[in-house]
């Protein structure tokens, strides 16, 4: 079991509210009891990250500084513990980390043979079956989530990963023309793995309530990639490709990042360097036991273009301060 969801455990999943006091449902991550005034830069690469998770006032669970977090401080990194890449960049992103790679073919391709290596068990159960159907309907609707639910449902069958991995992730609520557009995706996905020559018992997991409710829990939680640019060279070829290419690798859901609230001002922010593999960085000092929020969104967009976006894409109210002060 994952050290998150050991910790995390004691906390209510969406859409019930709490029936007991918040301080009762207090996570700590940090077992060292370090104090912003005794916090050596070697205690910050070392131990547990400087953070819990808690229930807010009113955005259900969120991460809370358990010190102080010095302005531009690396609080923690965080491992997908799901990702693909978007279809157009499927030669161009590593099929299993997303780094950026130089490829001729159309077909899956890996950065490194570790990254080969660890895809493979998911990998081998996704080569037996006939994707094209399923891939024209993700292409023809501009759909990039039902991918990464193919992938876990490979990881699934592959003894990879379990069927309830994103339960503890809250989920987006589903409209009638949502559960419509999903049908048809697991009826494309259903038919894929069944003509694939898989042992039976293994696709048990495999029903309609689990497709919907991984695909809501990554509808709300999972992150837009934007790998950083890291040289002059990237800079050059990023200037040329951007008209005709979208700048995301890919998708990625995370445990812990997705425990973070939305701010329109946040002090904390998300950055993938290489990969997918997320840092969380202070963007301003942070006091102990402050909430750390990050931005969603494009945050330079007026108040009622942000209130749209959140929304419509992430069905929620903002109640950040920014917002409640009509900013
Ligand atoms: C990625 S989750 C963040 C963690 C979530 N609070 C939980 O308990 O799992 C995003 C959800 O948190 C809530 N949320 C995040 N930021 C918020 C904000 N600024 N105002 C209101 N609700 C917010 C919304 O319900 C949103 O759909």
């Amino acid at each position: 079991m994952s050290r998150l969801v050991r910790y995390c455990r004691g906390l209510p999943r969406f859409p019930n509210p709490p029936p007991v006091k918040p301080q009762l449902l207090a996570l700590n991550l940090s077992t060292t009891s370090s104090t912003a005034e005794n916090v050596t830069p070697a205690d910050r690469m070392a131990g547990p990250p400087p953070i819990r998770v808690d229930l807010t006032e009113s955005a259900g669970r969120g991460v809370f500084a358990s010190r102080r977090i010095g302005a531009g401080e690396l609080i923690h990194t965080a491992k997908p513990v799901l990702c693909h890449p978007s279809l157009s960049s499927i030669s161009a992103a590593c099929y299993f980390c997303l780094r950026k790679v130089i490829s001729e073919g159309q077909s899956p391709t890996f950065c490194s043979r570790k990254c080969e290596d660890s895809a493979k068990v998911f990998y081998d159960v996704e080569k037996k079956a006939d994707w094209s159907e399923f891939d024209a309907y993700c292409r023809s609707q501009g759909l990039k989530y039902p991918q990464m639910v193919k992938r876990l449902a490979c990881q699934v069958i592959s003894g990879a990963a379990s069927a309830e991995l994103l339960d503890i992730l809250q989920p987006a609520s589903v409209s009638a023309e949502m559960a419509l557009m999903m049908e048809e995706g697991y009826g494309s996905l259903r038919r894929a793995l069944s003509g694939a020559n898989i042992p039976d018992g293994k696709t048990t997991f495999l029903s309609r309530e689990w497709y919907y409710g991984v695909l809501a829990r990554i509808r709300i939680n999972a992150f837009r990639i934007e790998l950083a640019l890291s040289s002059y060279e990237d800079l050059l070829s990023s200037a040329a490709a951007c008209v005709e290419a979208e700048a995301a690798v890919g998708n990625a859901v995370y445990m812990l990042p997705s425990f973070y609230n939305h701010d329109c001002d946040p002090n904390a922010h998300i950055v993938w360097i290489e990969n997918a593999e997320a840092k969380l960085k202070a963007l301003r000092d942070i006091e102990a036991d402050e909430e750390l929020r990050i931005c969603y969104i494009d945050a330079s967009l007026d108040h009622d273009a942000r209130q749209t976006v959140l929304l419509q894409g992430f069905g929620f109210k903002c109640n950040c301060p920014r917002c409640l002060s009509g900013d």
